[in-house]
């Protein structure tokens, strides 16, 4: 194929100008052929499974092998104790309190809800229990947290946190999301079969087997719903075999029925052993059944934590005198709907928030003067708990890992995955490039070789260069903050490090991302009559292309370094914008002040103009009649004090700030790690008071266990401790 006398296979080699554009386009080839060679799985190294023995028992560090065996959950009993979270206000100088002295304890086999309305600490709680507050100088949190019986933190033990928004890739679908997390977070299954096995037990388990091979989809293409969605997050977490799931507002944004089937995934959950815990706002009747026990915050504050189903609404029910229970929940009426209401403020009037307020400070007063026995009588014992549990070991928060090639490989097919089948935005990304270079095309139609055509190559090449920095930085900042947060949950869980993600993110990306430049450069060049040589047009290929993935890195950067996208849509252009001016073209930057003059050298614009331009003006001349015009294109890369250097210059330049973006990248993600809280003690009172409560309930539990006392009994004592009459106000249901 002859274009301007030059073969084919001389623009390959001749992209990029150098041996590093070489080497990109030698390794991207090669992936991409064994990417195609085959079927997927079979192109998995072949990877012994790492230290795995069948034989081995269990000892709840999550085993191939142990997982595949429905209900094999270490089982971990969460007890926490007089946590206290504050938020100090300096400007105010005052202090609220998030969570007021709040005990509770979560016990395997069982699903506890959180509940309580909006603004009440539920989230706060969950955070806490999970160890994922975020870590802020403004707040103080203290308070005892215990699994199985010994002060320990998050990292002891195996737990998923389920949030309330789902993250995922979404072009692939859900067996194919389930399958990489499987291969990435357990490499011990080596063989396809077990792990096909491993995802379809998953997938029935989740209630998945129908939509298992729609793909998960996003904003743009609809894909499975949002209750699927719930599922496949708690499936994701699932793989890691953890003890204990957090899971925060699970139906939030669901519909009726998809919210009951998503608390029933967490109930048979629970119901496997693990320790499920939730917070949920206001659930409905059949929901409510669901649960085993329940902790009723308001304002932070604890109003009752203990068993689900009637007890909450006996205990409520013996305020005031017993042939007329105040907080009496009718029978007709879902238990939820009534427990809201009585721990909500009613702001109707000023006189129903007075009155509301005092009803639940009442509450709260009464349950803190007997949580003892409303928590502590159904604890489990360290003496049960050493009974029934294999001996937790450090081994318990330990994973092995793939290696790192492994983990690239995974990943390579993932991102080649997403990228690839995102038909949406590559079609609108075409079409983007093809409008931007018709435009740019006409308004250069055809230039000729006379002196005003240099200033309209100049120009052209000025304006190509940022078009391409600008499409290739927007697409990346939009669309890497969402990708961060998913890639942020799985380094948490421990699936892989960053090294391999970010080499096999930028070398999946390269055929995609070199499509637009390479789109744009074939409309362009023949509508503009630029330099008309086929390695010419290689290079000019080449050159849009490196300066594409320079910008894409930098968008990279942008998304790592902000919270969210449209702060990354702020910054990015704007920093972009920085390099444009000193894009080699507005200005010369030795006029400028000497503090700027470094800007042009790390300029990606400045240094894809200056390869365009090189590329275009060297060897070309010029009509003139006029012993000062231009003759040459040599002398036009003078007047722009581009003379004397190479296009292999320009695009090891551009190598180098694309490197330096990447590395930046790589270490704000490593360094942006999301800092939690620490749980601070008690004061000394507090603990002593606490060990007074556990000798307490010890005694209890095992006197119960003898004696088992009538109910009445526990129900006059109950009686005994109610709050006066004058503080706890009647409470009336509205609308009944
Ligand atoms: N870091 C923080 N800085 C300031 N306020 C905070 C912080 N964390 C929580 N809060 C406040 O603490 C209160 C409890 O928040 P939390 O999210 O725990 O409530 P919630 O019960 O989960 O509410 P919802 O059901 O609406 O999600 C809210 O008023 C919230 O604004």
């Amino acid at each position: 194929m002859a274009f301007g006398g030059k073969r084919v296979g001389q623009v390959v080699t001749g992209l990029g100008g150098n041996g590093v554009g070489r080497v990109l386009v030698a390794v991207a080839a090669a992936l991409l052929f064994r990417l195609f060679s085959g079927p997927g799985p079979a192109l998995l190294p072949d990877s012994e499974p790492e230290g795995h023995d069948e034989n081995d028992e269990f000892d709840g560090d999550g085993g191939a092998g142990e997982k595949l065996v429905p209900g094999n959950v270490f089982p971990m009993t969460i007890r926490w104790r007089n946590i206290t979270c504050s938020l100090s206000d300096k400007a105010s100088k005052s202090v609220r309190f998030l969570l007021n002295n709040v005990s509770g304890e979560a016990k395997p086999g069982r699903l506890l809800a959180i509940m309580g309305p909006s603004g009440s600490g539920k989230t706060t709680l969950l955070n806490v229990l999970a160890g994922q507050l975020i870590a802020s100088p403004r707040v103080h949190l203290s308070g005892l947290l215990e699994v199985n019986g010994k002060p320990s933190s998050n990292k002891a033990y195996k737990f998923a946190y389920v949030r309330q928004e789902d993250l995922f890739f979404s072009q692939l679908t859900v067996r194919e999301t389930l399958s990489l997390a499987a291969e990435l977070q357990l490499p011990e299954i080596s063989s396809v079969e077990e792990r096909c096995e491993y995802v379809n037990n998953l997938l029935f388990k989740l209630g998945l087997v129908n939509s298992a091979d729609s793909r998960v989809g996003d904003a743009k293409v609809r894909g499975i719903s949002g209750g699927e969605k719930k599922r496949l997050s708690l499936g994701c977490e699932l793989i890691a075999s953890p003890s204990v799931i957090f899971s925060d507002e699970p139906t939030t944004g669901l519909d009726a029925f998809q919210a009951e089937r998503v608390m029933e995934t967490l109930r048979q959950l629970a119901q496997d052993g693990h320790t499920v815990i939730c917070s949920i706002h206001q659930p409905r009747g059949s929901v409510y059944d669901k649960f085993d026990d329940i902790v009723l915050l308001t304002e932070g504050a604890l109003v009752y934590a203990g068993p689900a189903h009637e007890e909450p609404l006996a205990y409520f029910s013996k305020f005031g005198l017993l042939a007329k229970p105040r907080y009496h929940c009718p029978h007709h009426v879902n238990p939820a709907e009534f427990l809201a209401d009585l721990i909500s403020i009613d702001y109707s009037s000023a006189e129903s928030v007075s009155s509301s307020q005092k009803r639940i400070d009442g509450l709260v007063e009464s349950f803190s003067q007997q949580s003892s026995t409303m928590l502590y009588a159904t604890a489990i014992t360290n003496r049960e708990l050493s009974k029934s549990s294999p001996k937790l070991s450090k081994k318990t928060g330990i994973k092995k890992k793939g290696g790192w090639w492994r983990q690239f490989w995974l990943l390579f097919k993932r991102a080649w995955m997403q990228a690839s089948r995102d038909g949406p935005t590559n079609k609108v990304r075409a079409r983007m490039s093809i409008a931007s270079a018709i435009i740019f095309g006409s308004v250069f139609w055809r230039m000729g070789r006379s002196q005003t055509s240099i200033q309209d190559r100049m120009g052209l090449l000025q304006v190509t260069a940022i078009n391409t920095a600008m499409a290739a930085l927007t697409k990346t900042v939009g669309v890497f903050p969402k990708e961060r947060s998913i890639v942020e949950r799985e380094r948490a869980q421990g699936s892989y490090k960053l090294g391999p993600y970010l080499l096999s993110k930028l070398l999946a990306e390269i055929p995609v991302g070199a499509a637009f430049p390479l789109i744009f450069g074939a409309v362009l060049y023949p509508m503009a009559r630029l330099h008309p040589t086929l390695s010419r047009f290689g290079k000019f290929c080449g050159i849009v292309t490196v300066e594409s993935f320079a910008a894409s890195a930098m968008g990279l950067t942008v998304g790592a370094m902000v919270p969210t996208t449209e702060a990354a849509m702020a910054v990015g252009p704007s920093l972009m914008t920085v390099f444009l001016v000193f894009g080699g073209y507005y200005v010369n930057a030795d006029n400028t002040p000497i503090v700027f003059r470094w800007i042009p050298r790390v300029s990606l614009i400045r240094w894809a103009f200056q390869g365009l331009c090189i590329n275009e003006f060297s060897g070309l001349q010029f009509d003139h009649q006029n012993s000062f015009d231009i003759q040459n294109g040599e002398q036009a890369l003078e007047r722009l004090s581009f003379g004397g250097s190479g296009i292999g210059e320009t695009v090891i330049a551009q190598s180098r700030i694309l490197l330096f973006w990447y590395c930046t990248t790589y270490l704000l993600l490593e360094k942006n790690k999301s800092k939690y809280q620490r749980l601070e003690l008690p004061p000394p009172d507090q603990i002593q008071l606490e060990q007074q409560l556990e000798s307490f309930n010890t005694d209890f539990v095992e006197k119960r266990s003898q004696l088992e006392p009538p109910l009445e009994q526990v129900q006059s004592n109950l009686q005994l401790e109610s709050p006066p009459s004058d503080q706890v106000r009647p409470f009336i249901l509205e609308g009944l």
